[in-house]
Protein backbone atom coordinates (compact mmCIF):
# COMPACT_ATOMS: atom_id res chain seq x y z
CA UNK A 1 0.00 0.00 0.00
CA UNK A 2 1.60 3.66 -0.84
CA UNK A 3 0.91 4.65 2.74
CA UNK A 4 3.35 1.87 3.83
CA UNK A 5 6.23 3.87 1.68
CA UNK A 6 8.40 6.38 2.59
CA UNK A 7 10.01 6.28 -1.19
CA UNK A 8 8.83 4.84 -4.28
CA UNK A 9 10.74 4.95 -7.54
CA UNK A 10 9.03 4.27 -10.51
CA UNK A 11 10.83 3.97 -13.72
CA UNK A 12 13.36 7.06 -14.04
CA UNK A 13 16.28 7.78 -15.39
CA UNK A 14 18.39 10.61 -15.36
CA UNK A 15 20.32 11.72 -18.75
CA UNK A 16 23.25 13.94 -18.75
CA UNK A 17 23.79 15.43 -22.23
CA UNK A 18 24.03 12.26 -23.99
CA UNK A 19 25.02 9.97 -20.78
CA UNK A 20 22.31 7.97 -19.10
CA UNK A 21 23.27 7.77 -15.30
CA UNK A 22 20.31 6.21 -14.15
CA UNK A 23 18.30 3.50 -16.37
CA UNK A 24 14.65 3.06 -15.44
CA UNK A 25 15.19 2.55 -12.26
CA UNK A 26 12.24 1.35 -9.58
CA UNK A 27 12.40 0.67 -5.97
CA UNK A 28 10.43 1.31 -3.01
CA UNK A 29 11.62 1.26 0.56
CA UNK A 30 8.90 0.93 3.15
CA UNK A 31 8.50 3.14 6.08
CA UNK A 32 10.51 2.84 8.96
CA UNK A 33 13.17 0.16 7.49
CA UNK A 34 17.03 0.51 7.00
CA UNK A 35 17.14 0.42 2.86
CA UNK A 36 21.42 -0.07 1.59
CA UNK A 37 21.45 1.50 -1.71
CA UNK A 38 24.62 -0.24 -2.80
CA UNK A 39 27.06 0.08 -5.99
CA UNK A 40 30.48 0.53 -7.56
CA UNK A 41 31.89 4.08 -8.35
CA UNK A 42 29.68 5.57 -11.00
CA UNK A 43 26.78 3.39 -10.83
CA UNK A 44 24.33 6.30 -10.38
CA UNK A 45 23.41 6.49 -7.08
CA UNK A 46 24.08 10.12 -6.38
CA UNK A 47 22.01 11.27 -9.43
CA UNK A 48 19.79 9.06 -7.71
CA UNK A 49 19.43 10.57 -4.41
CA UNK A 50 19.71 13.99 -5.82
CA UNK A 51 16.79 12.97 -7.74
CA UNK A 52 14.90 12.06 -4.68
CA UNK A 53 15.74 15.40 -2.80
CA UNK A 54 14.16 17.23 -5.77
CA UNK A 55 18.09 18.57 -6.41
CA UNK A 56 17.76 17.63 -10.18
CA UNK A 57 15.23 16.48 -12.41
CA UNK A 58 14.66 13.13 -13.54
CA UNK A 59 14.81 12.68 -17.30
CA UNK A 60 11.54 10.24 -17.35
CA UNK A 61 9.89 8.37 -14.44
CA UNK A 62 8.07 9.04 -11.15
CA UNK A 63 9.91 9.52 -7.44
CA UNK A 64 7.31 9.40 -4.63
CA UNK A 65 8.85 10.71 -1.33
CA UNK A 66 6.69 10.33 1.92
CA UNK A 67 3.74 10.28 -0.21
CA UNK A 68 4.19 13.45 -1.69
CA UNK A 69 6.30 14.33 -5.28
CA UNK A 70 9.47 16.84 -5.49
CA UNK A 71 10.27 19.23 -3.04
CA UNK A 72 7.37 19.64 -0.66
CA UNK A 73 8.51 16.46 1.24
CA UNK A 74 12.03 18.05 2.03
CA UNK A 75 11.49 19.33 5.34
CA UNK A 76 10.50 16.21 6.13
CA UNK A 77 13.56 15.05 4.80
CA UNK A 78 17.27 14.85 6.42
CA UNK A 79 20.16 14.12 4.10
CA UNK A 80 23.67 14.10 4.48
CA UNK A 81 25.74 14.71 1.32
CA UNK A 82 28.69 12.48 -0.04
CA UNK A 83 30.72 16.14 -0.22
CA UNK A 84 30.65 17.30 3.38
CA UNK A 85 31.20 21.13 4.04
CA UNK A 86 30.33 23.50 6.99
CA UNK A 87 30.54 27.06 7.65
CA UNK A 88 34.15 26.99 8.86
CA UNK A 89 33.77 30.03 11.27
CA UNK A 90 30.66 29.12 12.88
CA UNK A 91 30.34 27.88 16.19
CA UNK A 92 29.25 24.24 16.20
CA UNK A 93 25.91 25.17 17.88
CA UNK A 94 24.60 28.02 15.41
CA UNK A 95 25.77 25.67 12.28
CA UNK A 96 22.94 23.22 13.58
CA UNK A 97 20.56 25.54 14.54
CA UNK A 98 21.07 27.88 11.44
CA UNK A 99 20.66 24.49 9.22
CA UNK A 100 17.55 23.50 11.25
CA UNK A 101 16.01 27.11 10.70
CA UNK A 102 16.24 26.34 6.78
CA UNK A 103 13.72 23.78 7.89
CA UNK A 104 11.63 25.72 9.59
CA UNK A 105 12.13 24.34 13.32
CA UNK A 106 12.01 27.29 15.62
CA UNK A 107 16.00 28.54 17.02
CA UNK A 108 14.89 27.81 20.85
CA UNK A 109 13.78 24.17 20.04
CA UNK A 110 16.86 23.64 17.38
CA UNK A 111 19.29 25.02 20.21
CA UNK A 112 18.25 22.98 22.92
CA UNK A 113 18.17 19.51 20.62
CA UNK A 114 21.66 20.69 19.09
CA UNK A 115 22.91 20.74 22.66
CA UNK A 116 21.19 17.39 23.82
CA UNK A 117 22.60 15.85 20.55
CA UNK A 118 26.63 17.17 20.58
CA UNK A 119 26.30 16.00 23.84
CA UNK A 120 25.06 12.61 23.27
CA UNK A 121 27.89 12.09 20.39
CA UNK A 122 30.48 13.16 22.96
CA UNK A 123 30.90 16.77 21.76
CA UNK A 124 29.40 18.25 25.04
CA UNK A 125 32.91 20.29 25.30
CA UNK A 126 32.49 21.28 21.98
CA UNK A 127 29.56 23.17 21.16
CA UNK A 128 30.48 26.47 21.10
CA UNK A 129 33.98 25.49 18.92
CA UNK A 130 34.42 26.72 15.53
CA UNK A 131 34.10 24.30 13.19
CA UNK A 132 37.36 25.06 11.88
CA UNK A 133 38.94 23.85 15.13
CA UNK A 134 37.35 20.70 15.03
CA UNK A 135 38.79 16.95 13.88
CA UNK A 136 37.70 15.61 10.40
CA UNK A 137 35.41 12.96 12.59
CA UNK A 138 33.94 15.53 14.67
CA UNK A 139 32.31 18.06 12.06
CA UNK A 140 30.90 14.86 10.52
CA UNK A 141 29.57 14.45 13.88
CA UNK A 142 28.23 18.02 13.35
CA UNK A 143 26.93 17.62 10.00
CA UNK A 144 25.27 14.30 11.01
CA UNK A 145 23.23 16.22 13.57
CA UNK A 146 22.75 19.26 11.08
CA UNK A 147 20.72 16.73 9.18
CA UNK A 148 18.81 15.11 12.17
CA UNK A 149 18.03 18.24 14.29
CA UNK A 150 14.43 18.47 12.46
CA UNK A 151 13.87 14.97 13.03
CA UNK A 152 13.74 13.62 10.10
CA UNK A 153 10.96 11.23 8.87
CA UNK A 154 13.15 9.90 6.01
CA UNK A 155 16.64 9.89 6.56
CA UNK A 156 19.23 9.81 3.17
CA UNK A 157 22.48 9.75 4.28
CA UNK A 158 25.25 9.57 0.63
CA UNK A 159 28.66 7.45 2.01
CA UNK A 160 27.85 8.12 5.26
CA UNK A 161 31.00 6.31 6.65
CA UNK A 162 33.46 7.41 4.25
CA UNK A 163 36.17 9.34 6.25
CA UNK A 164 34.97 7.96 9.53
CA UNK A 165 37.43 6.09 11.77
CA UNK A 166 36.48 2.43 12.59
CA UNK A 167 34.84 3.54 16.23
CA UNK A 168 33.28 6.69 14.43
CA UNK A 169 31.68 4.42 11.99
CA UNK A 170 30.44 2.00 14.73
CA UNK A 171 28.95 4.89 16.27
CA UNK A 172 27.24 5.89 13.08
CA UNK A 173 25.79 2.47 12.22
CA UNK A 174 24.60 2.59 16.08
CA UNK A 175 22.73 6.13 15.32
CA UNK A 176 21.17 4.79 12.37
CA UNK A 177 19.65 1.93 14.35
CA UNK A 178 18.36 4.43 16.47
CA UNK A 179 17.00 6.07 14.17
CA UNK A 180 14.97 3.39 12.82
CA UNK A 181 14.05 2.30 16.42
CA UNK A 182 12.54 5.55 16.54
CA UNK A 183 10.27 5.00 13.22
CA UNK A 184 12.29 6.89 10.86
CA UNK A 185 13.15 5.70 7.82
CA UNK A 186 16.88 5.28 6.32
CA UNK A 187 18.05 5.05 2.85
CA UNK A 188 22.17 4.97 2.61
CA UNK A 189 24.49 4.49 0.20
CA UNK A 190 27.77 2.75 0.30
CA UNK A 191 30.31 0.84 -1.48
CA UNK A 192 31.54 -0.81 2.10
CA UNK A 193 29.19 -4.02 2.04
CA UNK A 194 30.18 -4.67 5.79
CA UNK A 195 27.51 -1.55 6.71
CA UNK A 196 25.06 -2.71 4.96
CA UNK A 197 25.10 -6.56 5.86
CA UNK A 198 24.92 -5.12 9.54
CA UNK A 199 22.04 -2.59 9.14
CA UNK A 200 19.63 -3.34 6.87
CA UNK A 201 16.86 -4.80 6.20
CA UNK A 202 16.59 -4.49 2.69
CA UNK A 203 19.30 -3.26 -0.18
CA UNK A 204 18.94 -1.93 -3.66
CA UNK A 205 22.02 -2.80 -5.97
CA UNK A 206 22.97 -0.41 -8.51
CA UNK A 207 25.17 -0.92 -11.19
CA UNK A 208 25.98 1.30 -14.67
CA UNK A 209 22.76 2.86 -13.70
CA UNK A 210 20.44 -0.16 -13.74
CA UNK A 211 18.95 -1.65 -10.82
CA UNK A 212 20.15 -5.32 -10.90
CA UNK A 213 18.61 -6.20 -7.16
CA UNK A 214 16.09 -5.48 -4.77
CA UNK A 215 15.47 -6.99 -1.63
CA UNK A 216 16.24 -8.78 1.37
CA UNK A 217 19.96 -9.70 2.68
CA UNK A 218 19.25 -13.08 2.83
CA UNK A 219 18.04 -12.87 -1.26
CA UNK A 220 21.18 -11.54 -1.75
CA UNK A 221 23.32 -13.57 -0.62
CA UNK A 222 21.29 -17.00 -2.27
CA UNK A 223 22.55 -15.45 -5.44
CA UNK A 224 26.37 -16.08 -4.76
CA UNK A 225 27.75 -19.45 -4.76
CA UNK A 226 29.03 -20.84 -1.69
CA UNK A 227 32.47 -22.22 -1.06
CA UNK A 228 34.21 -25.12 0.31
CA UNK A 229 37.80 -24.63 1.45
CA UNK A 230 39.80 -28.27 1.79
CA UNK A 231 43.19 -28.91 3.01
CA UNK A 232 44.96 -32.07 2.00
CA UNK A 233 46.79 -34.33 -0.83
CA UNK A 234 43.40 -34.05 -3.41
CA UNK A 235 43.79 -34.31 -7.02
CA UNK A 236 41.83 -31.72 -9.07
CA UNK A 237 39.39 -34.71 -10.58
CA UNK A 238 38.82 -36.22 -7.23
CA UNK A 239 37.28 -32.50 -6.14
CA UNK A 240 35.39 -32.21 -9.03
CA UNK A 241 33.84 -35.51 -9.28
CA UNK A 242 32.40 -34.65 -5.38
CA UNK A 243 28.58 -33.95 -5.55
CA UNK A 244 27.76 -30.09 -5.91
CA UNK A 245 31.51 -28.79 -7.09
CA UNK A 246 31.51 -26.46 -9.53
CA UNK A 247 35.23 -25.62 -9.73
CA UNK A 248 38.23 -25.92 -7.77
CA UNK A 249 41.75 -24.14 -7.48
CA UNK A 250 44.62 -25.32 -5.71
CA UNK A 251 45.63 -21.76 -3.61
CA UNK A 252 48.48 -22.70 -1.92
CA UNK A 253 50.39 -24.68 0.80
CA UNK A 254 49.47 -24.61 4.06
CA UNK A 255 52.24 -24.01 7.07
CA UNK A 256 52.75 -27.73 7.36
CA UNK A 257 52.86 -28.18 2.93
CA UNK A 258 49.99 -29.48 2.54
CA UNK A 259 48.14 -28.02 -0.76
CA UNK A 260 44.64 -25.86 0.13
CA UNK A 261 41.85 -25.79 -2.26
CA UNK A 262 39.31 -23.00 -2.75
CA UNK A 263 36.02 -24.73 -4.03
CA UNK A 264 32.92 -22.78 -5.65
CA UNK A 265 29.57 -24.97 -4.84
CA UNK A 266 26.73 -25.56 -7.86
CA UNK A 267 23.88 -22.92 -7.34
CA UNK A 268 21.67 -24.15 -4.32
CA UNK A 269 23.97 -26.67 -3.09
CA UNK A 270 25.50 -26.79 0.24
CA UNK A 271 28.82 -28.77 1.14
CA UNK A 272 27.21 -31.36 3.28
CA UNK A 273 26.83 -34.34 0.18
CA UNK A 274 30.56 -33.08 -1.12
CA UNK A 275 32.36 -33.20 2.31
CA UNK A 276 30.18 -37.05 3.03
CA UNK A 277 31.14 -38.00 -0.59
CA UNK A 278 34.99 -37.10 0.13
CA UNK A 279 35.40 -38.88 3.53
CA UNK A 280 33.09 -42.45 2.51
CA UNK A 281 35.87 -41.97 -1.02
CA UNK A 282 38.68 -42.12 1.61
CA UNK A 283 40.02 -38.71 0.45
CA UNK A 284 43.17 -36.74 2.66
CA UNK A 285 40.80 -34.24 3.57
CA UNK A 286 42.56 -32.76 6.95
CA UNK A 287 40.49 -29.36 6.97
CA UNK A 288 37.54 -28.13 5.71
CA UNK A 289 35.89 -24.82 6.12
CA UNK A 290 32.18 -24.60 4.25
CA UNK A 291 31.89 -20.46 3.89
CA UNK A 292 28.42 -18.92 3.76
CA UNK A 293 28.00 -15.95 1.16
CA UNK A 294 28.75 -12.98 2.14
CA UNK A 295 26.74 -9.50 1.30
CA UNK A 296 30.25 -8.56 -0.38
CA UNK A 297 29.83 -11.94 -2.47
CA UNK A 298 26.44 -11.31 -3.56
CA UNK A 299 27.42 -8.10 -4.71
CA UNK A 300 30.83 -9.65 -6.82
CA UNK A 301 28.09 -11.27 -8.77
CA UNK A 302 25.10 -9.10 -8.95
CA UNK A 303 26.99 -5.88 -9.96
CA UNK A 304 29.78 -7.93 -11.13
CA UNK A 305 32.44 -5.44 -9.49
CA UNK A 306 35.92 -6.80 -9.20
CA UNK A 307 36.21 -4.40 -6.37
CA UNK A 308 34.39 -3.71 -3.03
N1 LIG B 1 26.35 16.52 -13.56
C1 LIG B 1 26.83 15.50 -14.26
N2 LIG B 1 27.16 15.65 -15.57
C2 LIG B 1 27.64 14.61 -16.29
N3 LIG B 1 27.84 13.37 -15.81
C3 LIG B 1 27.54 13.16 -14.52
C4 LIG B 1 27.03 14.22 -13.68
N4 LIG B 1 26.82 13.70 -12.43
C5 LIG B 1 27.18 12.39 -12.50
N5 LIG B 1 27.62 12.08 -13.73
C6 LIG B 1 28.06 10.74 -14.19
O1 LIG B 1 27.03 9.83 -13.92
C7 LIG B 1 27.55 8.58 -13.47
C8 LIG B 1 26.94 8.25 -12.13
O2 LIG B 1 27.49 9.14 -11.16
P1 LIG B 1 27.00 9.15 -9.64
O3 LIG B 1 27.79 10.20 -8.94
O4 LIG B 1 25.52 9.25 -9.61
O5 LIG B 1 27.46 7.68 -9.19
P2 LIG B 1 27.68 7.09 -7.73
O6 LIG B 1 27.10 5.71 -7.76
O7 LIG B 1 27.17 8.02 -6.70
O8 LIG B 1 29.26 7.00 -7.67
P3 LIG B 1 30.29 7.14 -6.40
O9 LIG B 1 30.10 5.91 -5.56
O10 LIG B 1 31.61 7.15 -7.10
O11 LIG B 1 29.97 8.41 -5.69
C9 LIG B 1 29.06 8.75 -13.44
O12 LIG B 1 29.59 8.19 -14.63
C10 LIG B 1 29.27 10.25 -13.39
O13 LIG B 1 30.47 10.61 -14.02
Amino acid sequence: MASELALSLDGVSKTYGDFQAVRDLSFEVKKGTICGFLGPNGAGKTSTVRMILGLSQPSAGKITVLGGQGSRALDRIGFLPEERGLYRKMKAIDVIVFLAGLKGVKASVARRRAKEMLEAQGLGAFINSPIQSLSKGMSQKVQLISCLVHEPELVILDEPFSGLDPVNQQGLESIIRDLSKCGATVLFSTHVMQHAERLCQNVVMLTKGRKVFEGSLKQARAAAPRYLELEGQLSQADILALPGIKSATETGLSEDGVPLWHCELEAGQSAHEALKAAFLRNLDVRRFEAREPSLHDAFIVLTGAEHA
